[in-house]
């Protein structure tokens, strides 16, 4: 699998409204890319335009492939909703892609991957009888089972308690390497420990971050990175406020 990169430069206006006017978004073959930023600023829907589901939105610019080839079917987004089917098990929303593609469906293979996410003992659960956080590796599941070159994740591990979360990073970063990562966060932290690049999306458009050394998955007590992550923060919290 030889996995794209993409450059999305122009602006992005929702229901004629501007909400991105000024992106010129790299994202290296390979890459994981962190996107952080305040709330409603538009990482979301950068996420949505970049997987061709943002009906809502229109970018007047381009959005390049760097291989030249369609990204249809070779793309997977993880919304910050988990999309999960209510009246489906944990395991048949898992196998939901391959069913809706008409793919023959792996049963083994989601059983395994739930195990990986820790949900082997829901199996069979729907959506309703899972806390937040198990709604949500269940979502991560589903996504991971696609295994597609470029893979979007909205806020992937938000619902998580620390020691989860942490597991789930070093899950994520295990099968998807090799992948292409484009990842919205909020967490400064997670920018630190998983990124191999940082942009931070305000108004005026994209600053790129200072990525601590070493490959991810970054120790979460590695002093590089926690003094990244505290720097990232102070960054996030505007001029004139320090991390304290
Ligand atoms: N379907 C929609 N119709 C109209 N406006 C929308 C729609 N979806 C998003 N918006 C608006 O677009 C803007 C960007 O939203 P978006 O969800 O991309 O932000 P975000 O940076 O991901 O926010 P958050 O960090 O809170 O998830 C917001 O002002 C939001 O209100």
């Amino acid at each position: 699998m030889s996995a794209p990169g993409l450059t999305l430069t122009g602006s992005v206006s929702v229901a004629g409204t501007p909400v991105v006017p000024h992106i010129a978004l790299t994202v290296a073959p390979g890459s994981w890319t962190c996107l952080l930023g305040p709330s409603g600023i538009g990482k979301s829907t950068l996420l949505r335009v970049i997987a061709g589901i943002a009906d809502e939105a229109e970018l007047t610019g381009t959005l390049t492939i760097s291989d030249g080839a369609p990204l249809r079917g070779r793309v997977a987004l993880m919304s910050q909703s988990d999309l999960l089917l209510p009246w489906l098990s944990v395991t048949e929303n898992v196998m939901l892609g391959a069913r809706l593609r008409g793919d023959p469906a792996q049963p083994q293979r989601a059983i395994a991957m739930i195990e990986r996410v820790g949900l082997s003992e829901h199996l069979e659960k729907k959506p309703g009888q899972l806390s937040g956080g198990q709604r949500q590796r269940a979502a991560l599941a589903r996504t991971l089972m696609e295994d597609r070159p470029l893979i979007l994740l909205d806020e992937p591990f938000s619902a998580l308690d620390a020691r989860t979360r942490a597991q789930m990073q070093d899950l994520t970063a295990e099968l998807l390497t090799g992948h292409t990562v484009l990842m919205v966060t909020h967490d400064p932290a997670e920018a630190a420990r998983l990124g191999t690049a940082i942009e931070i999306l305000s108004e005026t458009g994209l600053t790129p971050w200072r990525v601590p050394p070493g490959a991810p998955p970054r120790p979460v007590d590695d002093a590089d990175t926690l003094q990244a992550q505290g720097a990232l923060l102070a960054a996030l919290r505007g001029p004139g406020r320090d991390a304290s």
